[in-house]
């Protein structure tokens, strides 16, 4: 997978050379490259912003250099890349709230671009124009406000990486996880480990029964308990056949 991030900050994205990232990289799994928005200006203060139309507080990203370095990314495709191109991911406020279905979907990709606005955002004519072109997600990572793309790049990041294949080393593990598919995308149960009591708490006897027709029943009954006083919303999207607790009130 390739991974291209414009910003104006690159220092923001040093954590991608660290961990599963940086490991994904030195495997040849992951190719990240990190792109100055600023060398796709011409003026001597590299201006990348200015003020919006129809007043307001603020400044707005440019849309000249975003086209600039954008045009520059597709004109040189890597191998592997899809006909389509690659998705163009824009973290914003706006965007559709990313989920672990989209990290899925993202994690198929053979070719990610983010592009990372800061101020109040990129000019709205830069997203209009791509969408003609190739295809453009924008995300946001739940309701509130961060400074800028970057932050959010980097959760992205994460949860789609860890996803490609051979970067988390045991891939069954993927599937166990809150939100995975494979489990309904309902909440994990509760994990437990030696000692059997700590401070007077102790390990669910079942865990440590050997029965694990027990414990794999407990664990689907404490992940839909879980779910359904935690994340309601996720547990009305459950087909209610696989629902196997009428008991729960949602
Ligand atoms: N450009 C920008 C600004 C704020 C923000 N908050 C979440 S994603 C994002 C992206």
């Amino acid at each position: 997978m390739r991974l291209d991030v414009v910003t104006i900050f690159a220092d923001y994205l040093a954590p991608l050379q660290l961990s599963l990232i940086g490991k994904a990289q030195q495997q040849g799994l992951l190719d990240v490259r990190v792109h100055d928005l600023r060398e796709h200006t011409h003026d001597r203060h590299r201006t990348v912003d200015d003020t919006p139309y129809g007043g307001g507080a603020g400044l707005l990203m440019k849309p000249e250099p975003w086209g600039e370095a954008l045009d520059a990314l597709l004109a040189d495709p890597p191998a592997g890349a899809r006909e389509e191109g690659p998705v163009l991911v824009v973290p914003s406020p706006v965007g559709e709230v990313f989920s672990q279905r989209a990290a899925v979907e993202l994690a198929a990709e053979p070719w990610l671009v983010f592009a990372c606005g800061r101020y109040e955002g990129i000019d709205a004519r830069v997203v209009e124009h791509y969408r003609t072109r190739i295809r453009v997600r924008e995300v946001s990572l739940g309701d509130y406000v961060l400074n800028g793309g970057e932050v959010a790049v980097l959760a992205i990041t994460e949860a789609v990486v860890r996803l490609v294949p051979g970067v988390i080393g045991n891939a069954a593990s993927l599937t166990e996880e809150s939100h995975a598919p494979e489990h309904d995308g309902l909440l994990e149960h509760p994990a437990y480990t030696k000692p059997a009591s700590w401070r007077g708490l102790d390990v669910p006897a079942v865990l440590a029964g050997g029965n694990h027709g027990a414990v794999e029943r407990w664990r689907r009954d404490e992940a839909l308990r879980r779910t359904a006083s935690r994340r309601p919303d996720v547990l009305r999207r459950l087909d209610p056949a696989r629902c196997d607790r009428h008991d729960l009130a949602v």
